[in-house]
């Protein structure tokens, strides 16, 4: 199967699929808004600040015009981080209206929007109306850009309402390092996939103050516990958060120097400032916003969140780590289930 596929977003994940996609046959235009970027990108065929020590495809194209990058594109990849998504889509909007092409949305994003607590699902349907497009698809899983670069082997999951879509996607991405399940559970899928960059931001946290293994196990099983109720609060798949988005998530980001938001809790169990950690880190830390937003949402939702909200009050309110962590080994005993 070969299309047009359009990449928006051209930062570690967007541009390591882009570069996917074009090795798996496809013609790929690849977006970003730094211009500087797309000329390093179509002229050296490489993404320094992103991923390093990496060639890019030569036919792999990249656009700082939307339009150019849009036309005849039969499928859409959002892959920028999520607070750009509701602006980006606005954007595409736009274009596709002139255009008239209905291609399918794909995105790879993984957050909830600050204040209206919206899935990426949720927001690119508001902005890109059903006439200007086919159904909507996440790709999700445990899926760090920089192993994907090796062609080590990742395995992530493709979740539409729309099964024939989700299969779609399947066969586009998929190859011999890289395999595609399908689900149904798209609400399962985002809640996971936003969720879990608060429990790595924690398990960093622990090891950067010095904590083993059993810690983070422990933050990791009980972290999914949480994410889980709120999943099913919204009526979200249970088996989903065994799934690869679930656990599989939870474990190569909640262990790993390669993701960003492990980084930045070891940093801040280190005695970094958040902000010193956000200024260094010169990519996107999801989990630093997601906190804020899932925190709220449990309360509106009266759902029991408590390593959550602890990881609140320290990036938040200027909690003591230590302390955040004596308060939570502290609780009233319970049963696990
Ligand atoms: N890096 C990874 O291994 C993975 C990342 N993801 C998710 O993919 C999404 C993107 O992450 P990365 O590529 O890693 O981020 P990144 O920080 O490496 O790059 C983000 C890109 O988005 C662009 N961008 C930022 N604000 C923008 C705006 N307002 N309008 C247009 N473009 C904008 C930046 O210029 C940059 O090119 C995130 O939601 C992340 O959680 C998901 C799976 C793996
Ligand atoms: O989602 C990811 C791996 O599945 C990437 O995680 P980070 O954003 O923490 O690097």
């Amino acid at each position: 199967m070969s299309e047009k596929i359009a990449v928006l977003g051209a930062g570690s994940w967007g541009s390591i699929l882009a570069n996917l996609l074009d090795e798996n046959g496809n013609e790929v235009s690849l977006w970003s808004y730094n211009p500087e970027q797309v000329k390093e990108l179509n002229e050296k065929h490489t993404n320094t600040h992103y991923i390093k020590d990496f060639t890019y495809s030569e036919t792999l194209k990249a656009y700082s015009d939307l339009k150019q990058a849009l036309e005849g594109a039969t499928t859409i990849l959002f892959v920028v981080p999520t607070k750009a998504v509701r602006s980006v889509a606005s954007d595409t909007k736009a274009v596709l209206a002139e255009l008239k092409t209905k291609p399918q949305l794909v995105h790879a994003s993984k957050g909830i929007e600050q204040g209206t607590y919206k899935r990426v699902s949720e927001i690119l349907a508001e902005e890109i109306p059903a006439e200007l497009r086919r159904s909507i698809t996440v790709l999700s899983g445990p899926s760090h850009a920089e192993d994907v670069a090796k062609r080590d082997i990742t395995l992530v999951t493709a979740a539409s309402t729309d099964l024939d879509a989700a299969k779609h996607v399947q066969q586009l991405f998929m190859n011999r390092y890289f395999r595609v399940y399908t689900n149904s559970d798209v609400i399962g899928v985002e809640i996971a996939a936003a969720l879990k960059n608060i429990i790595a931001l924690g398990t960093g946290a622990l090891n950067g103050l010095g904590y083993g293994d059993n810690a983070k196990a422990a933050l990791m099983t009980r972290g999914l516990a949480e994410i889980s109720r709120l999943g099913a609060s919204f009526g979200a798949n249970p088996q989903t958060f065994t799934g690869l988005a679930g656990v599989g998530d939870i474990i190569v980001t909640g262990t790993s120097q390669n993701s960003r938001n492990y980084r930045a809790g070891d940093e801040l169990g280190k005695g970094q400032t958040l902000e010193e950690v956000v200024d260094t880190m010169g990519m996107v830390i999801e989990g630093v916003a997601t906190t804020k937003a899932a925190y709220e949402l449990s309360k509106q939702r009266g759902v029991e969140m408590p390593i959550t909200e602890a990881i609140y009050q320290v990036l938040y309110e200027g909690k003591d780590i230590r302390k955040a962590i004596s308060d939570l080994m502290m609780r009233e005993g319970r049963s696990e289930f």
